[in-house]
């Protein structure tokens, strides 16, 4: 199935049937990726009395229940209300689902203690291209970002200039393959948060920040349509699941 999708004058010719999905599946296991210091995800029968709702125990159909934390546990995407008193849901926030992206491939630098990815490498990589959408892979990329335990590790993040850049270039969807933009253990500066989302400006109120993404190695770096899709939770934040088509 072949698509042209027009923008401004632009034309840009993608296949339906060759999605690229750059989610990270959630799983009810120890081994599903974590952060913030809490457990796995569960997924468990509902258990009503003698009752237990698994088709293996004898009910007529499978029907669990989930419990689940959509910034510790898997792709996720996120507006402005994740930082604000007030309440912003991602299912108001993020209203349309398809955008022209770019993909780069960055290998954070050391910077006293920390790995940072930052402006003068975004700026070198970017070019002068204006994506409506940036999705960022970190370097090493080994599929162990789908299990690992980010908990205490002082992941990588992104400098506030680098954030603020992003914000200048007028890029509204951020996606990358870290738990959070941000430094682990910041007092709660959220730097790279508020900087993207001009919290001490004109809130950017459609911008969206989408993290823990895996870029398997085989997608090249590139320009791409990107589909960006969320669980309708009325939330600051939402389980996703980005999909980039190739642009032929
Ligand atoms: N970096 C923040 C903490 C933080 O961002 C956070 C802590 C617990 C659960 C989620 C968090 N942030 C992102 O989703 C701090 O050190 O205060």
């Amino acid at each position: 199935m072949n698509a042209t999708i027009q923008v401004n004058s632009k034309k840009y010719k993608v296949d339906l049937n060759k999605p690229l999905d750059i989610s990270m599946p959630l799983r009810a296991s120890k081994s599903n990726a974590n952060a913030w210091y809490i457990g796995a995800p569960e997924i468990q029968p509902v258990e009503i009395d003698d009752w237990v709702a698994s088709v293996k125990k004898g009910a007529s159909i499978n029907f669990n229940t989930i419990q689940f934390n959509p910034h510790a546990h898997g792709t996720h995407t996120e507006c402005v209300g994740h930082i604000t008193e007030k309440v912003y849901s991602i299912n108001k926030c993020l209203k349309k689902f398809f955008f022209v992206a770019e993909l780069i491939t960055v290998a954070p630098e050391l910077q006293g203690e920390d790995y940072v990815i930052s402006k003068q490498q975004i700026q070198f990589l970017l070019k002068r291209k204006m994506p409506q959408a940036l999705v960022i892979r970190t370097m090493p990329n080994t599929t162990d970002k789908k299990s690992r335990q980010y908990s205490n590790t002082n992941w990588a993040y992104l400098t506030e200039e680098a954030a603020e850049y992003l914000k200048t270039k007028n890029i509204q969807h951020l996606l990358i393959d870290l738990p959070s933009v941000d430094k682990e253990k910041d007092n709660g500066a959220l730097l790279a948060h508020k900087a993207f989302w001009d919290y001490n400006g004109t809130l950017r109120k459609e911008a969206t920040i989408t993290e823990f993404i895996y870029v398997p190695n085989k997608i090249s770096d590139g320009s791409y349509i990107l589909n960006l899709q969320i669980a309708p939770f009325e939330n600051d934040a939402s389980p996703s699941k980005p999909v980039l088509y190739k642009i032929e």
